[in-house]
């Protein structure tokens, strides 16, 4: 295996230092470190982050090769500096059982550009009637600990109490997909102002904000862990607020999309801006950026949900709702949050590392930690063009935007997936 030396980095934004990396490990940093033979890594200007964790990606695999797969998924990911996903359930068939977690874990092995790590479904089929193997899953290769039908809501409020407590037993988690189905029948889009000027049936943030506050009492009831996916509304946040002070497990994440863009983008029309939840009012968006600041909400996770171009460049009412989010996540975040290192690596990185129990991942690159970390470059802008991209779907809602920051190189146990920007494989 090579040896790295990392040449005048900012390790968290601190001064600059070289880093050596050896074995998969930091193994010494200092100025002008001595590391006879290593790759020279020019890194002036540049920010070292622990590699960034994604606790909700879908990579499409098996099922919907032509939109994702493992293996594309996984290079937009290293390319965005995440280091490790969590590979969502909505497959086809669905990963509901030991055998398809274990086949998308084994995929993202041979791909090894990240971690895959599968999530289950909590119901066979998504279907929200009866409970998958969560056992069989936990104990399989995959070791699955986190439990979702995203894309579909656990609505059935005493098979998501059986859920909690049967993940209890080995500290799982089950991620909730928060929509009340009979509240969101042919929503369009986010329920307000602008879907009634436009004639689009609304989504209304009570869907969402019911089941958290439902979830949150069930978890506290039964004492067990409880993630919520892509929080939305301000009214969560509230829900979310009251739960922890009562010191309920609960733990949630925000999108990237959520913290940038408003529902004023569905007056375009275009499919693109077409998600669930839907993209919400701007008072929802400054909500969304002060909850994460203050941790009520825990972490950003991509939702990362790539679509061909036969589900997307479509009508509206047809589209499929998700956009795609690996490769701009950290744009977006240093965008909405500025240069706030520590926080970043927070929110991206230590924390979901810590919800998924991940213990690789989530360490910054320091002397002994693992070699899992990414490199930053603050100071570029770039304008999103959606077909520069190692996914497979163009379904990108930041086309044209100019947002700062680039990932030059990313490595993942002492071995670059990435270098001068680019895919090293
Ligand atoms: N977010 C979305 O709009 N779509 C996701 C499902 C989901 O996250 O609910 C998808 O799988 O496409
Ligand atoms: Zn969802
Ligand atoms: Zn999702």
């Amino acid at each position: 295996m090579s040896s790295y030396l990392i040449r005048g980095v900012r390790v968290l934004g601190a001064e600059p230092t070289d880093l050596l990396v050896r074995d998969g490990l930091v193994v010494e940093a200092g100025r002008g470190v001595a590391a006879a033979g290593a790759e020279v890594v020019e890194a002036d200007g540049l920010v070292a982050l622990p590699g960034l964790v994604d606790l909700h990606t879908h990579l499409r695999e098996p099922g919907r090769e032509d939109a994702e797969t493992v293996e594309t998924g996984s290079r937009a990911a290293a390319l965005g500096g995440y280091t490790a996903v969590c590979a969502m359930a909505n497959t086809s068939p669905v990963a509901d059982t030991a055998g398809v977690v274990e086949q998308v874990w084994r995929l993202g092995r041979e791909a090894g550009l990240v971690d895959v790590q599968p999530i289950g479904a909590v119901t066979v089929g998504l279907a929200g009637e009866r409970l998958a193997e969560l056992g069989a899953m936990a104990s399989s290769a995959a070791n699955v600990r986190i439990f979702s039908d995203d894309g579909h809501c656990v609505a059935d409020p005493r098979l998501m109490r059986r859920a909690l407590e049967y993940v209890k037993a080995f500290d799982g988690i089950i991620a909730q997909h928060a929509e009340e189905p009979r509240l969101t029948q042919g929503a369009q889009m986010h329920e307000g102002e602008v879907s009634t000027r436009l004639g689009l049936t609304g989504w209304p943030a009570v869907a969402e904000e019911a089941i958290i506050a439902r979830d949150v009492l069930l978890a506290e009831h039964v004492g067990s862990r409880l993630h919520v996916c892509h929080v939305s509304t301000a009214g969560s946040v509230e829900v979310l607020r009251h739960a922890k002070e009562r010191g309920v497990r609960v733990t949630a994440e925000v999108t990237p999309h959520h913290l940038l863009l408003t529902d004023e983008r569905a007056a375009t029309y275009d499919p693109v801006f077409k998600v669930n939840p839907p993209l919400r009012t701007a008072d929802d968006v400054a909500a969304l950026r002060a909850a994460l600041a203050d941790g009520i909400i825990d972490i950003v996770a991509t939702d990362h949900a790539p679509h061909a171009v036969e589900d997307k460049e479509c009508e509206w009412g047809y589209a499929r709702p998700g956009m795609v989010g690996l490769e701009t996540a950290l744009s977006v975040v240093l965008d909405v949050l500025g240069e706030r290192w520590d926080l970043i690596a927070d929110r991206m990185s230590r924390v979901p590392a810590r919800i998924a129990g991940l213990t690789e991942h989530g360490h910054d690159p320091v002397p002994g930690a693992p070699a899992t970390f990414t490199l930053v470059d603050p100071a570029a802008r770039r304008t999103v063009d959606p077909t520069v991209s190692a996914s497979r779907s163009r379904n990108n809602p930041y086309a044209g935007l100019v947002l700062p920051g680039r990932i030059v190189a990313t490595f993942l146990r002492g071995v670059p997936t990435v270098l001068d920007g680019k895919a090293v494989r």
